[in-house]
């Protein structure tokens, strides 16, 4: 891996990983959505709804003895990764969370790195997620080269990794069902300003923002992954027409956003008379509220009032063919979409 990581005489490479970060306890939400809304300020009722959400998914009013669940996976991605390149440190920076991408950034700059390769632990490009991490590193690094990685989710060790987590959850609905039971991935929601040409379409844009000039690539790319874990699937007996798709997580304070939603497709998945569905999230890389929450509790709920058994497969978390993944990618094996080499001012 010495292309990308290492020492050598023109400098020092490093792994970046960017994530989304999440608060450590109950009491720092309200700090954590103004960071997720580039400072907007949320209604003191969405607030406490996802205080609500958090707290059945075990956080608390004070730090826990383990980190909450989208730390822990990442920074263990993080080891991982680190241990298989073994060359020298992988680090991790959060864009809405500690620890804060512009402080990670500094400790690479005190550790004399002079070149970032920096990969987005959401596989899909999107303005509102990958954009916005990308924002933050090129702020954070003047004058330090950055490589990044703005697209990789058409990797076939992406795709293997999600259908090995999918084959046992689905092989088992089947045969407790009787029947074959269809497969629900999904993708987290963005606005519909977001895939809209020429509008401002970036989280927490202000009235003046300039506007875009090309539709978000991330509906298509999340649709792609899906559509390679399903062909992974045609080995264990899969067919085409065993799977759907839908846009989860539809944000909580309001505004257009883009489905089909999974309540729809439930109720779709119900219609066509099967008495079950076994969910994956192909967008995110480790559990954290929008699956142990959305999915484990809300969207079992929404089936189990339609009548649907619902199974969701095992989330990527410490997954080695995932890790493997992040090898090709960092180390070019797998064609990811790159910016040039960026030198910020
Ligand atoms: C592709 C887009 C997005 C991904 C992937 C994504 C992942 C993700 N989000 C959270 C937690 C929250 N996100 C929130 C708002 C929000 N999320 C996106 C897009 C993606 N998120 C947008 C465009 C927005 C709206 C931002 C704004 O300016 O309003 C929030 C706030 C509450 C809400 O609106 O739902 C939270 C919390 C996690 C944990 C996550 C994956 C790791
Ligand atoms: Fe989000
Ligand atoms: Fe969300």
């Amino acid at each position: 891996m010495s292309d990308t990581t290492g020492s050598s005489e023109t400098g020092k490479s490093a792994v970046l990983l960017l994530a989304h970060g999440t608060p450590d306890m109950l009491g720092e939400m309200a700090e954590y959505l103004s960071k997720v809304t580039g400072g907007r300020a949320m209604p003191q009722e969405v607030v406490e709804e996802l205080q609500h959400r958090y707290a059945q998914i075990g956080l608390q009013e004070a730090p826990g003895l383990e980190p909450p669940p989208l730390t822990k996976w990442t920074m263990t991605q993080a080891h991982m990764l680190e241990h298989v390149l073994g060359a020298g440190k992988v680090y991790v920076g959060m864009r809405n969370w500690h620890p804060y991408i512009a402080d990670t950034v500094a400790e690479m700059r005190r550790d004399s790195v002079t070149r970032i390769k920096a990969v987005c632990l959401a596989p899909q490009n999107s303005r509102t997620s990958v954009g916005l991490y990308r924002k933050a590193v090129l702020a954070a690094a003047t004058g330090i080269e950055v490589e990044f990685v703005a697209g990789w989710a058409e990797s076939p060790l992406l795709a293997e990794a999600f259908a090995e987590k999918l084959w046992p959850v689905w092989a088992e609905a089947c045969a407790e069902s009787g029947q074959r039971v269809p497969v629900l991935f999904t993708a987290h929601s963005v606005p519909c300003r977001t895939i809209m040409t020429g509008e401002a379409s970036v989280a927490g844009a202000r009235p003046g923002t300039p506007a875009q000039d090309s539709p978000d690539p991330y509906p298509v790319e999340a649709k792609r992954t899906a559509q390679m874990v399903a062909d992974r699937m045609a080995a264990v007996g899969f067919h085409e027409k065993d799977w759907y798709f839908a846009f989860q997580s539809q944000g909580i304070s309001g505004g257009p956003w883009i489905g089909p939603t999974v309540e729809d497709t439930l109720k779709a998945i119900k219609a066509e008379g099967h008495v079950g569905v076994v969910m994956q999230p192909v967008g995110f890389l480790c559990d954290h509220v929008e699956i142990l929450y959305d999915i484990d509790i809300a969207f079992r709920q929404t089936a189990s009032e339609l009548g649907l058994k619902l199974w969701r497969a095992e989330s990527l978390n410490d997954s080695e063919v995932l890790v493997e993944a992040l090898v090709d990618v960092v180390s070019g094996k797998y064609k990811a979409t790159v910016d040039e080499v960026l030198v910020p001012a």
